[in-house]
C-alpha cells in the first residue's frame, strides 16, 4: 500500500515563499535587476507567488518568465513523445540581468543542467541563482540551490510530491515513502 507523510501544508509553503522572497531582496540589494523564470510547470505557479512577495515587500512588478526544458531534456532519446516547446522569456528579462530560476523540487540537478542550457538561448544573464521548495538531496551533477523552502532528506526510493493550487487545486507537500528494497539506501 501507498504511505505518504505530509512535509509541507498551505501555511508552511506560504511562509517558506516569503522569506525566499525576503533572501532574493537581501541577497540582491533589492529586485531592480532580478528577473525571475520558472520551469513548468509548477516552478512556475511558485515564481509567481514569489514574484507577488517581492511585489509586497520591494514595491516593484516582476514578469515572471516561463522555461519549457523538454527539448533539453539528457533522457530525451527515451521519451515516448516530442515535446511541444512552452516557453514564455524575453531576451530583455534575461541579458545582463541576475535570473532566479524557480522550480519545484530539486534532485538529481538534470532538469537545472537542462534549464541553464535552454537560458542560453536567450542572452547572457549577469548571474544565475536558483530557488527551489524542496532540495531533496542525491544530486548527480554539481548544482547547488541559492534559497531552499525546506531541504528534506530521502531515500532513493521515495518520491516527492508538490501540489499547488494552480496546478493541482491544493497546496501540500508530501512525500511518498516506497517500501526499501534490500541492498538500496
Ligand atoms: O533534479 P531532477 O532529478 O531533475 O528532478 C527534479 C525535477 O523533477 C520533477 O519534474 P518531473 O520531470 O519529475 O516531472 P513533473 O514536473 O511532471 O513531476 C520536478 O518538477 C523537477 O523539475
Ligand atoms: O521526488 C521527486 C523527484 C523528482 N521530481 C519530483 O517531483 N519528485
Amino acid at each position: 500500500m501507498k504511505q505518504v507523510a505530509l512535509l509541507m501544508d498551505e501555511d508552511a509553503i506560504r511562509r517558506a515563499l516569503m522569506r525566499i522572497a525576503h533572501e532574493i531582496v537581501e541577497r540582491n540589494h533589492g529586485v531592480h535587476n532580478v528577473s525571475l523564470v520558472g520551469i513548468r510547470r509548477r516552478g512556475v505557479p511558485l515564481a509567481e507567488r514569489i514574484a507577488a512577495n517581492l511585489a509586497l515587500i520591494e514595491n516593484e512588478t516582476l514578469q515572471v518568465g516561463i522555461l519549457d526544458i523538454g527539448l533539453y531534456r539528457d533522457d530525451l532519446a527515451h521519451r515516448p513523445f516530442a515535446p511541444v516547446n512552452q516557453t514564455s522569456i524575453k531576451s530583455a528579462m534575461i541579458d545582463k540581468r541576475v535570473v532566479v530560476l524557480v522550480d519545484d523540487v530539486l534532485y538529481t540537478g538534470r532538469t537545472v543542467r537542462a534549464a541553464l542550457d535552454a537560458l542560453s538561448d536567450f542572452g547572457r544573464p549577469k548571474a544565475i541563482q536558483l530557488a527551489v521548495l524542496i532540495d531533496r538531496g542525491h544530486r548527480e551533477l554539481p548544482i547547488r540551490a541559492d534559497y531552499v523552502g525546506k531541504n528534506v532528506p530521502t531515500a532513493r526510493s521515495e518520491r516527492i510530491h508538490v501540489e499547488m493550487q494552480e496546478i493541482d487545486g491544493v497546496d501540500r507537500v508530501y512525500v511518498e515513502k516506497v517500501p526499501m528494497v534490500e541492498g538500496e539506501e
